[in-house]
């Protein structure tokens, strides 16, 4: 985890359906920091198109990313915080679009980055009452997501985890998110 004299945003991110939320939750509780939930910062625009099932494009996305970086940056700074550290949840799908968060938070960023199978994240999304439209969605963000490799992984001098989910639960994921962050 973060040194405690380092302002740090920890980003939970993958497609819909991965557990961002679920994840992101555990992460904020264990090191007492803010939670910020990337999904509720959207511009009604994109909401609107989300509910309309059409995929957000980049352009759709820059003003959203830029936002929650900043939000989440404020939060680790804040003086009653004595963790230094927040936690936000957002796509962050590409690997541009984490450039965009790092240079608008202006702060040291690790990016937890969840994937897995199609097949596994429209069980996931289909499954939930509420979310329906989100299913048309699934396809569009897998097909554009860019998992975080080579230099871009902690273990090379990076930023970034990549965990694949499948049959984990959040504990487990918790675990090895801590261990790949030492
Ligand atoms: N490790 C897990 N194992 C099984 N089910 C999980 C796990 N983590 C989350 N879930 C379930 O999967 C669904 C999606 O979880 P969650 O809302 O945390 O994902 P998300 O990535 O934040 O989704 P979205 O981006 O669509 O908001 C929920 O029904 C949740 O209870
Ligand atoms: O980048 C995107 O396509 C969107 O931000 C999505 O990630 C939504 O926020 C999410 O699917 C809603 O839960």
């Amino acid at each position: 985890m973060p040194a405690a004299d380092k302002h740090t945003i920890v980003v939970v991110g993958g497609p819909a359906g991965t557990g961002k939320t679920t994840v992101g939750e555990i992460l904020a509780a264990q090191m007492a920091c803010p939670f910020v939930e990337g999904d509720i910062l959207h511009p009604k625009a994109n909401i609107d198109k989300m509910s309309q099932g059409i995929a957000l494009t980049d352009d759709d996305r820059w003003g959203w990313l830029e936002k929650l970086s900043v939000i989440a940056a404020e939060k680790s700074k804040e003086p009653e915080n004595a963790s230094h550290t927040s936690v936000v949840t957002c796509s962050m799908l590409k690997k541009l679009y984490r450039q965009h968060i790092k240079d608008s938070a202006q702060t040291t960023c690790r990016f937890i980055f969840l994937y897995s199978l199609y097949e596994l994240l429209l069980e996931r999304v289909g499954g939930r009452s509420g979310h329906f439209m989100k299913a048309d969605m699934v396809k569009s963000q897998f097909d554009i997501m860019e998992v975080p490799e080579g230099p871009e992984l902690v273990e090379n001098g990076g930023d970034c985890v990549a965990i694949e989910i499948a049959g984990k639960s959040p504990e487990q994921l918790y675990n090895e998110i801590v261990e790949k962050l030492k």
